[in-house]
């Protein structure tokens, strides 16, 4: 498709070896472009996470091609190219909540991070180490480290897995400002508050995108 940012093209994918060896995406076609909220949703086990990693560039599809800006995605890009907030977040505990966002660009202080702690409702706490932060805290640090260069691509696991209502709504303001500025924040959840207000939703089952409803 013209104008495509990511495109993903005839993936299955295969996870665990031996008997635990599973088929988790067959046949997965999509193209997305920039300056879009797309939605991965889908039941638990579907897939969402495994096509996350894959246009993240964490690992290289089994078959098929994944491609960001016409460039395997696999062997991870740069930050400002492909960002990602994975589900189990991966912060630094020992650094400070302020310190984890601004590692993707290697430096400490304030920068424009300082604006988004504050529209994430993290800036009374950026100066606390992340390990004594809640887990809702922990989760917005990491999507204000996804977002923070301004990357091409955000690839975002469930964000508001940890949100209340308002706190979810501070999210989606933070993502829509993403996507005016130009990033196609690709988001994995089956939360409906980000579903009703996606530009695109894919829906997985089994490992395949149901068509269009
Ligand atoms: N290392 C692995 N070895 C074998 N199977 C795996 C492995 N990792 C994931 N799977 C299987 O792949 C399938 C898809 O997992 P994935 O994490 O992509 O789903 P998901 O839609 O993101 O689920 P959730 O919403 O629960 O996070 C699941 O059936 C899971 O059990």
């Amino acid at each position: 498709m013209t104008g495509a940012l990511v495109e993903v093209r005839a993936v299955s994918h295969t996870r665990g070896s031996g008997a635990s060896a599973t088929q988790v995406l067959q046949d997965v076609d999509l193209s997305l472009p920039p300056a879009t909220l797309a939605v991965l949703a889908g039941r638990s086990g579907s897939g969402k996470s495994t096509l996350c990693h894959l246009v993240a560039g964490v690992m290289a599809p089994g078959a098929g091609q994944v491609l960001v800006d016409g460039r395997a995605a696999y062997p991870a890009a740069d930050w400002a190219t492909v960002s990602l907030l994975p589900q189990r977040l991966a912060l630094e505990p020992e650094l400070t909540v302020a310190e984890n966002v601004l590692l993707p660009a290697g430096v400490r202080g304030r920068s424009p991070a300082a604006d988004l702690l504050e529209r994430l409702g993290l800036a009374a706490i950026a100066g606390r180490p992340a390990r004594d932060t809640s887990l809702g805290e922990q989760q917005r640090a990491a999507l204000a480290r996804a977002l923070v260069l301004n990357p091409a691509v955000a690839v975002l696991d469930e964000p508001t897995a940890h949100q209340d209502d308002d706190h979810v709504r501070l999210i989606l303001e933070v993502l829509a400002a993403s996507v005016t500025a130009g990033t196609l924040a690709l988001v994995a959840t089956h939360d409906q508050r980000v579903i009703d207000v996606a530009g695109v939703v894919v829906r997985l089952r089994s490992g395949r995108v149901l068509p269009a409803a």
